[in-house]
C-alpha cells in the first residue's frame, strides 16, 4: 500500500486505528477452546467485528510463533483474512546482518514463498543501514523503525546523547538517508505526549506508528496535538484495551465498543484539523 492510499483509506473511514491482535490462548474466551484453531476463531471474529472502524491490523508475531507450527499457520491464516485495503503490519521487531535480513523479508513480504505479504514490518535500527536495507527492496512495502518506543527501558539507550542529538533523534536523522517517507514509518510511544513535537521537527512527513493507547496509559489527545500531519500522519495501536475488553461469549461486540470510542475520538480529530 502506498503512503496516499493510507491517508485515503484514512479519509474514507475518518479513523487511523490500528488494531493489534495480540491473541493469547490464557486470555482469549475460553468457549473458543472448543474450535479446531481458537486463536484464529478468535482473530476472525474480531476483524469482523472491527475491519469498518480501523486502517490497519498489527499482529505481534511474538503472539504467534511461540505456538510453533501452529501459531505460523494462525498467523498466515490471519494475514490472510485480514481485508486487501487495510493496512497489515507484522510487528516482529527483526533486524540483523543484510542476508540474515534479506531473509527475514522474504518471510514477510514474498507471499510465494513465505504465504504471507504483510504491507510491513517493524525493525531494529541498531545494526544499521545494511540491517535494514534488504527490508526495503520490496515494492510499496514498508519498514516501521522503532524510534522511541513506549517502555520504561526507552530511557536507556534512547534518550542517551550523542553528539549534540538524543540517539532516538540519530535514529530518525540518519535513516532518513536509507529510505523516503513513502517506504519508512517511525515507532514512537503514545506515552513519549510531548516528544512527538521533537519528532515532528525531525520527521515531519513521516507516518509514525504509535502503540500504547489503552492498556499502557498513553494520551490520544496528546499524541495528536504534536503528532498529527496534513496527511494524518498517525497510526495509533491499541491491542489488549479492544480485543480483550471482555473475556465473555460478547468479546467481539465489547471489542467493537472500544474500538469505536477511539475511532470517534478520532473522526472528531480529524474533523476539527480539517482532513476530513
Ligand atoms: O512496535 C510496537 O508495536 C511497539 C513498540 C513500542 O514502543 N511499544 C509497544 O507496546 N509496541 C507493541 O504494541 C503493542 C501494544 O499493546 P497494548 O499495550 O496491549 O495496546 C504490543 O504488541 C507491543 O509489542
Amino acid at each position: 500500500m502506498t503512503k496516499q492510499q493510507l491517508f485515503e483509506q484514512i479519509q474514507k473511514k475518518r479513523s487511523f486505528l490500528c488494531v493489534g491482535l495480540d491473541s493469547s490462548l490464557d486470555k482469549i474466551p475460553q468457549h473458543l477452546l472448543r474450535y479446531e484453531n481458537p486463536i484464529l476463531e478468535f482473530n476472525k471474529q474480531i476483524i469482523d467485528a472491527t475491519k469498518d472502524l480501523c486502517v490497519a491490523y498489527k499482529p505481534n508475531t511474538a503472539f504467534y510463533e511461540c505456538y510453533g507450527k501452529k501459531g505460523w499457520e494462525t498467523l498466515t491464516e490471519t494475514w490472510k483474512y485480514i481485508p486487501n485495503d487495510i493496512f497489515s503490519i507484522a510487528d516482529a521487531k527483526r533486524g540483523d546482518i543484510g542476508n540474515t535480513s534479506a531473509m527475514y523479508a522474504e518471510t514477510f513480504f514474498n507471499e510465494v514463498s513465505s504465504e504471507m505479504s504483510f504491507d510491513s514490518v517493524t525493525v531494529a535500527p541498531y545494526m544499521g543501514s545494511d540491517s535494514v536495507s534488504p527490508f526495503l527492496t520490496f515494492k510499496d512495502k514498508w519498514v516501521i523503525l522503532l524510534a522511541l518506543t513506549s517502555n520504561a527501558g526507552h530511557a536507556d539507550f534512547q534518550l542517551q546523547e550523542v553528539g549534540e542529538d538524543r540517539l532516538f533523534e540519530k535514529v530518525i536523522k540518519i535513516s532518513q538517508t536509507w529510505a523516503t517517507d513513502e517506504q519508512m514509518m517511525y515507532v514512537v510511544g503514545a506515552t513519549r505526549g510531548a516528544a512527538f513535537g521533537d519528532v515532528r521537527k525531525l520527521a515531519p512527513d513521516h507516518f509514525l506508528l504509535v502503540p500504547g493507547v489503552g492498556a499502557q496509559g498513553g494520551d490520544l489527545g496528546e499524541v495528536c496535538k504534536y503528532g498529527l500531519n496534513s496527511q494524518c500522519g498517525l497510526l495509533i495501536n491499541s491491542s489488549r484495551g479492544i480485543i480483550y475488553a471482555s473475556q465473555g461469549e460478547d468479546f467481539a461486540e465489547r471489542a467493537r465498543e472500544e474500538a469505536l470510542k477511539l475511532k470517534e475520538e478520532m473522526e472528531q480529530i480529524l474533523v476539527k484539523a480539517g482532513l476530513v
